[in-house]
């Protein structure tokens, strides 16, 4: 049977999992009704938000000129956050379907996404998606196509996953234009591991593609990585549904595997199977690793005990490997857990997740990204020297530091032409450096900088997106760590230090983002008996002050005693908002106050 693997990648909301989904019912693989559930995001909070969080994989028949065909479909994320998701699901495909809104055109993950398609050398087929909409304008798109991506305009597909029109062009496109799989059967067994989940039941279920050789029930498959042995107790495709096969999965195609292992960390993405008594002599060529950019600290609150934070947060691990936790103490709030995150949207998932899954109240504090630290006497500067910070607090005495080098990104922008000049405001704001500025059409620039990413991870976006009315993207990568004058300002409440308020600021914005901070908290924290000093300083020195006057009458007097219902009301609000307080030596500090340090004072 002719075999054809490929992926399907987009902007966020451009329609690849509805696409998916029709391309199903299509194919016969699910049913009409089955269809309308958005097969392919299966998870709660998927389905709540609209937005893939894992990638999934479908095999399904197709019958195109009278051969049949194979296709293997792996849905991906289209989040910037979700990058090392899609490069992953990539390498296991030989083509990439590559899907942009007939109304809103290239945006910026679809630049990121077609350059990865690019360099991982798939073959793609450009898709103009909702053409349905009043607002479409699939040829000028597909000019957008060609002058931004090179991908000439005429290769373009037109589809409506709305309506289902151009699907069988489509499937007819994947058949004809996208090769097969290039790997033998006959050859040492090599399969990569492009994904995995955990199961209650079953243990860790890996998502693989065969590349070359073969596996069935009862194998002893070796992962070349770790160098761990397990057999194979169930394996399998997805049609879409998870279904058992009983004869050997061959190369070229996509599958799941169920082998006795316990823990995700057993399985790492990317890495080679191979067979424990007859192994291939090298493995593929591998993955890139997730790299959690952004930090924070999760401290139970409310009724919540550490222990059942503990619990939850194992539990969500064994589902999602690509965060880190470690338990960590801060004198203000106790025990908690310090977590690593691939960007903010990651974060908030994470948090949510625990919230509704494990059923823990959770204090979280303020993100930061890692910063190296390297320490005075370090003349070569040799790597010994050079210390990975996650947390302010860790940051060493002023006295021992040479320097703090921060991490800083590519961002790129793709925005209507009237906004440019308020955009660049805002990265000059955030410290950026100017890259460039290029036309994508008559109406859109795409506009590129250098920023650090602690600049970027509170309300960057959100900021964008208002400047540019919804219409602005965009895209950011890594790009390395750089040295600049950083400096740790601490924070007092009634003149005790609170270590998990402490932020790594720039010395020049130091003073601005303290008296800002000092404000934001003064909103924050409700008045107590007694006054309550704030205080913001860097190595002992004050440089802002606030402070938070005396409460002079309690909460209920001035509903003169009268209306009860009323008087029981706002008692129960204080109640439920002191669940997401913690009490730091005589103060009750909300939730909101520890988000407060994020905040960069620049609106
Ligand atoms: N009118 C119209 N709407 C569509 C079409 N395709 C998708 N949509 C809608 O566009 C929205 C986004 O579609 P999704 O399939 O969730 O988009 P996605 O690209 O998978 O998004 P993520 O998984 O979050 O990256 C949904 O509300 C769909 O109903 C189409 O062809 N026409």
């Amino acid at each position: 049977m002719n075999i054809r693997n490929f992926c399907i990648i987009a902007h966020i909301d451009h329609g690849k999992s509805t696409l998916a989904d029709r391309m199903l019912q299509f194919t016969g693989a699910v049913t009409d009704r089955e269809a309308r559930e958005q097969t392919l995001d299966d998870m709660d909070l998927e389905r709540e938000r609209g937005i893939t969080i894992k990638a999934s994989a479908v095999s399904v028949k197709h019958v195109h000129n009278g051969d049949d065909f194979l296709l293997n479909f792996i849905d991906t994320p289209g989040h910037v956050d979700f990058h090392y998701e899609v490069s992953r699901a990539l390498l296991a495909c030989e083509g990439a379907i590559l899907v942009v809104d007939a109304s809103q055109g290239v945006e910026a993950q679809t630049v990121a996404n077609a350059y990865m398609a690019i360099e991982a050398d798939l073959e793609i087929i450009p898709v103009i998606n909702k053409i349905d909409l009043p607002s479409a304008r699939p040829e000028e798109i597909a000019l957008e196509m060609e002058q931004t991506l090179g991908i000439p305009a005429d290769d373009c597909i037109f589809t409506s996953a709305k309506t289902g029109q151009g699907i069988g062009e489509l499937l007819a496109a994947i058949c004809d234009r996208l090769p097969g799989p290039k790997g033998k059967t006959e050859a040492k067994t090599q399969a990569l591991i492009f994904d995995s989940e955990y199961d209650d039941y079953r243990g860790v279920i890996t998502y693989f593609r065969m590349m070359n050789g073969k596996l069935q029930v009862g194998d002893r498959i070796r992962m070349m990585g770790t160098g761990r042995v397990f057999p194979i107790v169930d394996i399998g495709k997805f049609t879409p549904k998870m279904t058992s096969y009983k004869q050997p999965i061959e190369a070229g195609e996509v599958g799941y595997m169920v082998a006795n292992i316990k823990t995700l960390d057993d399985v790492n993405i990317g890495d080679t199977i191979t067979r424990d008594t007859d192994p291939a002599p090298e493995p593929l060529p591998g993955y890139r690793e997730p790299q959690q950019m952004v930090f924070c600290d999760f401290y139970p609150s409310g009724d919540t005990k550490f222990d059942e934070l503990r619990d939850a947060i194992d539990r969500l691990h064994l589902n999602d490997a690509s965060f880190t936790y470690q338990p960590t103490s801060s004198e203000a709030l106790g025990f908690g857990f310090r977590c690593g995150f691939l960007g903010m949207l990651h974060m908030d998932i994470i948090q949510e997740r625990l919230e509704r899954e494990g059923n823990v109240g959770i204090v979280q504090t303020a993100p930061t990204v890692t910063y190296e630290v390297v320490k005075t006497g370090a003349a070569s500067q040799n790597s010994e020297r050079v210390m990975q910070i996650t947390n302010p607090s860790d940051l060493p005495d002023p006295s021992q530091i040479a320097e703090v080098r921060e991490p800083i990104v590519d961002i790129e922008i793709i925005t209507p032409n009237d906004c440019i000049g308020d955009l660049m405001r805002l990265c000059e704001t955030r410290r950026g450096q100017y890259v460039s500025q290029t036309y994508l059409s008559d109406s859109r620039q795409i506009l590129k900088y250098e920023l650090p990413l602690a600049e970027i991870i509170f309300d960057f976006y959100d900021k964008l997106k208002s400047i540019t009315r919804g219409y602005g993207t965009m895209d950011y990568n890594i790009k390395g760590f750089r040295k600049d004058s950083l400096v740790k300002m601490d924070i007092l409440i009634n003149g005790t230090p609170v270590d998990a308020l402490s932020v790594i600021v720039h010395k020049d914005k130091a003073d601005l983002r303290g008296r800002s901070l000092l404000k934001r908290l003064k909103e924050e924290i409700d008045r107590h008996m007694f006054e309550i000093p704030l205080q913001a300083a860097i190595g002992g020195k004050i440089i802002a002050r606030e402070s938070i006057k005396a409460m002079r009458k309690n909460v209920t007097a001035k509903c003169y005693g009268g209306d009860v219902s009323r008087k029981r009301k706002l008692l129960e609000k204080q109640k439920k908002g002191k669940e997401r307080m913690k009490r730091i030596g005589t103060v009750d500090i909300p939730q909101e106050a520890f988000m407060a340090v994020l905040d960069p004072g620049d609106s």
